[in-house]
């Protein structure tokens, strides 16, 4: 008799993978190689930012006083006695209507207190006048107006991108604290498959999941263990599973999770001793996806369909794996969308539709039954449709999860 599966709640089934999550501890990075990376430590200012006042353009340094009372009517003069630019520091002091000529990003001479514009002034060989008067700490960049000493800058568990990067450099981190990266593994199971050089036969069919859940480790910046292919045997794909299992953190295998008679991996969890979490989500495509844990490790059983394997990527593995990481934003971005066609189909389950969206309407990327392929590589988001719902059309907004975002978001808002 088929075994009956009781369904849990897309979001119950986030929450028990992520609370299995086992923290892999941290590493020291060069700077250069820690883009694309989770920070493990706070980033605190050892410094202002800027270091010390500086000029924002090219014009000379005035000490404002001197300005009081200009106008067109009554130009006031100033003698040029130094010249400076950035990275130099003049070794003048600025007495009364005495200006220093200054670049951008130069420190402010010694009694300055504002920047005049090359456009304000009238320029002598080696004088100025300017027409109008100036404030004191006018056109100046004061030093910690960006960051203060002693500030925390970023939180630990930060994706690094570009920005962080130059903050990290900003502030002398030539190393950089970073958590250790998961070891993935993938297997992917099924008498059917064919690798990708083989020429197609009679009831066999390319391996696709393979090599797009390599790409959507890519994505997230990870390189995985490849175990290829494994018939539908039981004590050889046992074996597969137990020796990949023993050297990741983490195992995603494909196909093998339903109730079919080649259908392996429930008894392989057995045989292993893992604890299944769950084997039956409330959703669609993917409802097939089971996650058991064993010494520590993650078993993530992906349908084989290529759109249910793809989404249970997406929904579990992707935020897991940060989740190990210390990361503070594990989920796919969030948005509203308009739907750019209607959707009919009943949607007994929360329904996950590849689409495509152009930051106002989303619509269905094409063929979308669980075991397409064509609508996962013409989208570039899924629609999120509640269970226990019907009919939706064109013009309604409904709820879009972004796919291929470099960050995600700290709340699963669905
Ligand atoms: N009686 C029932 N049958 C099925 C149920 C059910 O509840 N009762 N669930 C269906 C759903 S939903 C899904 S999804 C699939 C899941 O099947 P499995 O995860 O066990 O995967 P397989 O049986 O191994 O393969 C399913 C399908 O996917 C193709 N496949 C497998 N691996 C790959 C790969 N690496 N690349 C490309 N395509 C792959 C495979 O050839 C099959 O067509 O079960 C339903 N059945
Ligand atoms: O798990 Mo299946 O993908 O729901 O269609
Ligand atoms: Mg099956």
């Amino acid at each position: 008799m088929v075994e009956k599966r009781t369904p849990i709640a897309v979001s119950a089934a986030i929450k028990q993978v992520l609370e299995h999550a086992f923290p892999l501890g941290s590493e020291n990075l060069d700077l250069e190689d820690s883009y694309g990376r989770i920070l493990a430590e706070p980033i605190v200012a050892s410094t202002d930012v800027p270091p010390f006042n500086r000029s924002p353009y090219d014009g000379y340094a005035i000490r404002s006083a001197d300005s009081a009372g200009a106008s067109g009517e009554n130009r006031i003069g100033f003698d040029v006695i130094d010249h400076i630019g950035a990275g130099e520091v003049s070794a003048k002091m600025l007495n009364a209507h005495e200006a220093i000529r200054i670049m951008t990003g130069a420190q402010l001479p010694d009694g300055a207190d504002a920047v005049v514009m090359f456009e304000q002034t009238v320029e002598t060989p080696d004088a100025i006048t300017i027409r109008k008067p100036f404030e004191p700490l006018e056109n100046v960049s004061l030093q910690g107006e960006d960051v203060q000493k002693g500030e925390v800058v970023i939180d630990s568990g930060s994706f690094i991108n570009p920005g962080t990067i130059a903050l990290l450099a900003t502030f002398g981190y030539s190393q950089v604290l970073v958590a250790k990266q998961p070891v993935v593994g993938i297997l992917s199971t099924g008498t059917e498959l064919l690798d990708v050089g083989d020429e197609l036969v009679p009831g066999k069919i390319r391996n696709s999941n393979g090599p797009m859940i390599v790409a959507q480790l890519k994505r997230m910046g990870f390189r995985c263990k490849m175990y290829g292919m494994s018939i539908d045997r039981l004590d050889e794909s046992f074996n597969v599973v137990k020796k990949a299992a023993e050297e990741t953190d983490c195992l995603i295998t494909t196909g093998g999770v339903s109730v079919g008679d080649f259908d392996f991996l429930p008894a392989i969890y057995k045989r292993l001793g893992a604890e299944v979490l769950f084997n039956k989500v409330a959703m669609r495509p993917g409802s097939v996806t089971t996650v058991a844990v064993a010494n520590d490790k993650y078993l993530f059983g992906l349908s084989g369909n290529p759109s249910a394997c793809f989404t249970g990527f997406e929904l579990f593995v992707r935020p897991a794996l940060l989740k190990m990481m210390g990361a503070g934003k594990l989920f796919l971005p969030h948005t509203k969308a308009v739907l750019g066609e209607d959707f009919t189909k009943a949607n007994p389950f929360t329904r996950f539709i590849r689409a495509s969206y152009d930051g106002e309407t989303v619509s269905p990327a094409g063929f979308n039954k669980s075991n397409a392929v064509s609508s996962i590589a013409r989208g570039n988001a899924l629609i999120v449709l509640p269970g226990g719902t019907r009919g939706f059309h064109l013009g309604d907004v409904v709820d879009v999860l972004l796919l291929g975002a470099e960050e995600g978001t700290d709340k699963w808002q669905l």
